[in-house]
């Protein structure tokens, strides 16, 4: 490529130039899915009219060329989508490489996209996620170089420039000698929110981009700060792996188990905007349903949080901490050894005309010790059947052969999941640590669930997701040990896990890093210490609600947070319907109003005296998310962002525990741009 495009000038013709060239590609794109449907419908309206002269081989051959034909039109239609992509915004990034040995440096222009011209397929525009594009976000103008397929390329960068294009337009343009240029970064963070969450790929960070092309951890564990991009650096991870193994890999292998699915649905855009398809989603708890089925309902997470933030129960707490544990997976693992023996009584079998020892029950038993508890039973049974004979030399028939295997179920203390669960509260010295209250509620505890899943791996085994993989984990650290216990045993694949040990909604059954990072041997883990979101003014504040040394803000700055002192329930009322006028007012998108609690929020949801179309009531059962003003619990705007918070009822009665500082500290780190807090009586200790 021979472009030059010194000046801004030059660049902005470049520009037209590159949209012209776009726009007649689309054109022929356009031309040729209209021309393949065209030929779909004839091939269609052929076999239709000849169906009775066709012979099943020209059927069968007509339907597959259909197919490919529809197959062949999905894919132009994508590729079209990425084209008109690119007419809006065609590139963002410019550098300029010599490679060792050249002796003039080559133009490569970055864009969302790849776009080429041409029987040679010139390349015009390169994904940001080609081996080439990780100089732009690796270096200044430096020597550098970077992984290729055929080896690595070195050389030197001799210029750097970043670009916002919109709507086709070059919108500002500057040159840079450093990493990415902080102005742009700062354009990027004081724009006001999206619907949904947007993708980052101008203004990635070098510790970002490594994250995202980390291509030998088999568990990547991102430990990161409110706001460091944890998120959408694994979002961009999964596209720069999508694209990477096309081959071998599609959005259908990819699960992200995700807090909630508002969440979910915020997250939604991002894979779309980068030209991929979105991948599965699912929670926890859903795992475990799936396995549970048939055995035991269950309380829900959310459930659980709701109690312990509504109600003051030690005994709760006492029960999911000693589950939550670190020495909680050890002490089932012992269990289960200890049952293996203690509750397996060998026993002869007599079904006459046949005997079998129980010396040759307990051989038995003892050398299929891989396998789960019944199916082992079973094939034992079935063993000592093929092996045993009467005195004629005669195998049992099919009905004694079932009496055997009766009698081997039998040498089993337990023939169900939860007596055997039960029973290991009673090995531990702690009976009353299992609430589950027949015929009350016959339901058992969240903190019961995984202890459960991970029983019945032992008792009835578990399967594996084996299409999955790669597996995200988003919010890592509130699931519990014995989860990721849980987890190992259905997902073998590859897993990327990111969280934060500050915003646990449930700190008595939460995990810190060094915990998770102690479950998978040889896990690669990295820590995200910037943060974007926030203004400096924000951060500091949250950092007062929660200290959080690590965390090193991003200079943005906005106006103070602002606590707000009311006289009374009712002076609250309208301090907060004022606030939400301002709102309405400003030129801010959306806006936060973040409780402690579920109920809180109903209430006030309630009492507002608000237009219900324009204010929206999260609550758990909720599965979009929304512009405009949302009322909802700070557990589940976890992972989301709005351009103004405000925090109701910030008083000590509200906030004074450890969990309540939590959820706190996750409430402020919400807003973008404004923040603010109101109470009556006193003021929360934490504020
Ligand atoms: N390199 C970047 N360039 C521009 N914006 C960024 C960058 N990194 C992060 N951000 C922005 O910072 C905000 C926070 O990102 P994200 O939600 O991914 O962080 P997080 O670590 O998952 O946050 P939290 O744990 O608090 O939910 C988003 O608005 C995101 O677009």
């Amino acid at each position: 490529m021979t472009v030059i495009n010194e000046s801004e000038a030059e660049e902005r013709a470049y520009v037209e130039t590159l949209l012209g060239k776009l726009r007649q590609a689309i054109e022929q794109m356009n031309e040729g899915i209209s021309s393949s449907y065209r030929e779909i419908i004839e091939a269609k309206k052929y076999v239709w009219e000849n169906i009775g002269q066709l012979d099943p081989a020209e059927r069968a051959a007509n339907r597959i060329e259909i197919g490919l034909s529809i197959d062949a039109g999905e894919k132009s239609k994508d590729n079209l989508r990425k084209l008109y992509k690119l007419e809006q915004s065609p590139f963002f990034g410019r550098i300029d490489f010599r490679r060792d040995g050249e002796s003039k440096p080559e133009p490569y222009y970055i864009g969302i996209h790849s776009f080429s011209e041409g029987d040679n397929q010139t390349n015009l525009i390169y994904d940001w996620r080609s081996p080439v594009a990780s100089l732009f976000y690796d270096f200044g103008i430096e020597r550098a170089s970077f992984q290729a397929p055929e080896g690595r390329i070195k050389g030197e960068i001799t210029l750097k420039r970043q670009y916002k294009i919109k709507d086709g337009a070059l919108d500002y343009m500057i040159e840079t000698s450093l990493n990415i240029n902080d102005d742009v970064l700062q354009k990027e963070l004081s724009g006001n929110t999206d619907e949904k969450m947007k993708n980052i790929v101008a203004t990635i960070q070098k510790e970002q981009n490594a994250i995202i092309r980390n291509e030998t951890s088999k568990e990547l564990i991102i430990q990161g700060v409110a706001g460091s991009g944890k998120t959408s650096v694994a979002l961009h991870r999964i596209a720069f792996l999508l694209y990477k193994y096309k081959g071998s890999l599609s959005s259908k292998n990819i699960l992200i188990l995700s807090p909630n699915k508002v969440f979910s649905d915020y997250i939604s855009g991002v894979l779309p905007e980068l030209g991929e398809e979105n991948m599965l989603e699912t929670e926890f708890e859903d795992l475990a349903a799936g396995e549970l089925a048939g055995i035991c309902p269950f309380q829900t997470f959310h459930q659980q949080v709701a109690e312990l933030t509504e109600h003051n129960d030690d005994g709760a707490r006492e029960r999911i901490r000693f589950k939550a544990a670190t020495d909680f997976v050890k002490k089932m693992e012992s269990f289960i050894a200890y049952a293996d023996q203690a509750f397996f009584s060998p026993e002869d079998i007599v079904v006459d005309p046949f005997f079998i020892s129980k010396e040759e029950v307990k051989i038995g038993y003892e050398s299929l010790d891989r396998m789960p508890l019944k199916p082992r039973l079973d094939k034992l049974a079935a063993q000592l059947s093929a092996q045993c004979r009467n005195s004629d030399g005669d195998k049992p028939d099919p009905s004694s052969a079932k009496k055997i295997k009766t009698a081997v179920k039998k040498m089993f203390r337990y023939s169900g999941l939860l007596p055997l669960y039960r029973e290991l509260y009673n090995y531990l010295g702690r009976p009353e640590l299992f609430k589950y209250s027949v015929p009350k509620t016959k339901t058992v505890e969240y903190c019961d669930v995984f202890p459960l899943v991970y029983l019945k791996h032992y008792f009835e085994g578990l399967t594996p997701y084996e299409f999955v993989k790669h597996l995200l984990v988003d919010e890592m650290q509130d699931y519990s040990l014995i989860q990721y216990a849980v987890l190992s045993i259905l997902f073998t694949c590859k897993k990327t896990i990111l969280g934060d040990a500050s915003q646990s909604v449930n700190p008595y059954s939460s995990s810190s890093l060094p915990e998770i990072s102690g479950m998978f041997p040889g896990a690669e883990t990295v820590e995200l210490n910037k943060s974007y979101r926030s203004t400096l003014e924000i951060t500091n504040f949250a950092k007062k609600v929660k200290p959080n040394d690590t965390l090193i803000p991003v200079e943005r700055h906005g106006e103070e947070p602002q606590i707000l002192k009311c006289l009374d329930a009712s002076e609250q009322l309208l301090r907060i319907g004022e606030l939400l006028d301002d709102f309405f007012a400003s030129e801010h998108h959306s806006m936060g109003i973040l409780c402690k609690t579920m109920k809180q929020a109903k209430d006030l949801y309630d009492h507002l005296k608000i237009d219900r179309q324009a204010v929206y009531l999260l609550d758990f059962k909720s599965i979009r998310f929304h512009e405009g003003v949302i009322i909802t619990s700070a557990h589940l705007a976890k992972g989301l962002e709005f351009d103004r918070v405000l925090v109701p009822f910030a008083d000590d009665e509200t906030y004074n525990s450890e969990l309540d500082q939590s959820l706190l500290y996750i409430a402020c780190t919400r807003a973008m741009h404004q923040l603010k807090l109101t109470y009556s009586g006193n003021p929360s200790p934490f504020i």
